[in-house]
C-alpha cells in the first residue's frame, strides 16, 4: 500500500473488464474500489435527490447527465482526500473527466481494448445481481450456486443491453464519447492501454505498472515497465 495516495482511473468499453480489473487492483494494493454504477445504485436505493433523478435515466437505458453525475460522485472523492483509490465507470465523457481534474489529480489513466467478438461473448455470459451490482460470468466467474447470487443467493439477471444486438450501438456510443477523454489523458501523458482477449494475460502487465507507478508516489524513481504502451 502506498504512503502517499494513489489514484488510478479505468477505462474501457461495457465488457471490457473495467469492474474486474478495478477490483483487482483494489485488493493486490490495498485500494478502495470506486465504481460509478455502484454509487449510482446506492443513491437509488436511497432515494437521495440525485438518485431518484439518476433512475429515471438509467430505466431508459440511458446515461446519466453529467451534472448528476458530477453531483454524486465528486463529494465523495472529496472526502476522500487520504485513501488511494481505483475508479471505474467515469469519467465517460470530456465534461466528467475535466470535473474530475478540477477536483483531484490522477496518476495512472488504464484503458482496455478488447475486441468486439470479445466483448460480444463476454457480455452474453454477464449474470448481475441487481441490488449490489455484483457481476459474473458463466463462464470466467461462475457463482457458486447457478443463478444465484454468492453473497445474497438472491437471483442473478442478464440485462437487455448486454445482448449482442444492443451492444453494437452501445459500443459505438462509448467510441464517440470516450475518444475525447483518452486524448485528454494522453495529452497528459497518465494514458496506458492494454489490448487483449483475456483478463488473466492483461492483469500481470497492468499489475508490473502499478507496481512501478506506487513506489514512485512515494518518491523513489523507477523505469515504466516493458509491457505497458504509454500513448
Ligand atoms: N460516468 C457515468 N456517466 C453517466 N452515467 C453513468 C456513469 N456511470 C454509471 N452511470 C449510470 C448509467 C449506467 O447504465 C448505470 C450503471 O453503471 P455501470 O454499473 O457502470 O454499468 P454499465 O452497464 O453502464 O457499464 P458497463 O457495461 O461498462 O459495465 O449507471
Ligand atoms: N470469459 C471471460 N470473461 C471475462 C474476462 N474478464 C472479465 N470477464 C467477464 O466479462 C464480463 C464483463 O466484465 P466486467 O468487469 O463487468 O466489465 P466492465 O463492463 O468493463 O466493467 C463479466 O461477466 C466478467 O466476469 C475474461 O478474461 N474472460
Amino acid at each position: 500500500m502506498a504512503n502517499r495516495i494513489f489514484r488510478a482511473v479505468v477505462l474501457g468499453p461495457p465488457g471490457s473488464g473495467k469492474g474486474t480489473i478495478s477490483a483487482r487492483i483494489a485488493q493486490s494494493f490495498g485500494l478502495q474500489h470506486l465504481s460509478s454504477g455502484d454509487f449510482v445504485r446506492e443513491n437509488i436505493s436511497a432515494s437521495t435527490e440525485a438518485g431518484i433523478l439518476a433512475k429515471t435515466y438509467i430505466d431508459k437505458d440511458l446515461l446519466v447527465p453529467d451534472c448528476v453525475m458530477t453531483c454524486l460522485l465528486l463529494p465523495r472523492l472529496e472526502q476522500m482526500t487520504r485513501h488511494s483509490w481505483v475508479l471505474d465507470g467515469f469519467p465517460r465523457t470530456l465534461a466528467q473527466a475535466t470535473a474530475l481534474n478540477d477536483t483531484c489529480s490522477l496518476d495512472v489513466v488504464i484503458s482496455l481494448n478488447i475486441p468486439l467478438e470479445t466483448l460480444k461473448e463476454r457480455l452474453r455470459h454477464r449474470w448481475i445481481h441487481p441490488a449490489s451490482g455484483r457481476v459474473y460470468n458463466m463462464e470466467f466467474n461462475p457463482p457458486q450456486v447457478h443463478g444465484m447470487d454468492d453473497i445474497s443467493r438472491e437471483p442473478l439477471v442478464q440485462r437487455d443491453e448486454d445482448k449482442p444486438e444492443a451492444l453494437v450501438a452501445r459500443l459505438r456510443h462509448y467510441k464517440d464519447i470516450a475518444k475525447p477523454v483518452i486524448d485528454l489523458y494522453r495529452s497528459k501523458g497518465i494514458l496506458h492501454s492494454f489490448s487483449g482477449t483475456e483478463t488473466n494475460k492483461i492483469w500481470p502487465y497492468i499489475n508490473s505498472l502499478i507496481t512501478g507507478k506506487i513506489p514512485e508516489v512515494q518518491g523513489a524513481s523507477q523505469t515504466l515497465p516493458l509491457h505497458s504502451q504509454e500513448q
